[in-house]
């Protein structure tokens, strides 16, 4: 039997939410057991999605909204039947400022989720409790590169789903 596999899937116009789903797998790596895709939404298969064990989603941060091409991607979902009920759901995201729609957009995507009736899962610590979520034009944290604490937390969220699907199986 084929070990459980992770997709870690995201969407990104300038990079930094990719940055972030590498921190991810390097996470999932972590766990011995489990196996991962990582790739754009655009690239992701109805059989990726189905065959999936868990699924962790990215976007950055629009207008206090998910960006239109992850929730395009979540309602291509299939419904009929629920076959995504009992995956694990963890989700990342980046926004350019402190509280000005990451939050939001993190529990949007736990909403759409939990609708399929998926178990959602955060990251290893209080800081990552409902996902990741990395600053990326604000203050100290303006740069063409995502800052280390935030890969830490994608790191740890990408580690504890691994965890917990091994657990759940
Ligand atoms: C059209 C547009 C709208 C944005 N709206 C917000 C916003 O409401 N709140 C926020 O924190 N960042 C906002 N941002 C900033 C992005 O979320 C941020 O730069 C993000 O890290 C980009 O991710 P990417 O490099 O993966 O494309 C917006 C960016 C664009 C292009």
């Amino acid at each position: 039997q084929s070990p459980p596999t992770i997709l870690i899937t995201y969407y990104t116009q300038s990079g930094k939410t990719q940055a972030m789903a590498e921190a991810v797998a390097a996470g999932v790596s972590e766990v011995k057991g489990v196996e991962y895709i990582l790739k754009p939404m655009a690239n992701v298969t109805k059989e990726e999605v189905l065959n999936a064990s868990a699924i962790i989603l990215g976007s950055p941060v629009y207008n206090a909204n998910m960006a239109p091409q992850v929730q395009e991607f979540i309602n291509s979902w299939p419904f009929e039947g629920r076959p995504l009920k009992d995956k694990i759901g963890a989700v990342f995201v980046t926004g350019g400022g402190f509280s000005i729609g990451e939050e939001a957009v993190m529990f949007n995507m736990i909403r759409a989720m939990m609708i399929q009736g998926m178990i959602i899962v955060g990251g290893e610590e209080v800081e990552t409790a409902f996902g990741a979520s990395a600053i990326t034009g604000e203050g100290e944290f303006v740069g063409k590169e995502v800052q280390e604490i935030f890969l830490k937390k994608a790191e740890g969220l990408g580690k504890r789903v691994g965890e917990m699907v091994l657990r759940v199986q």
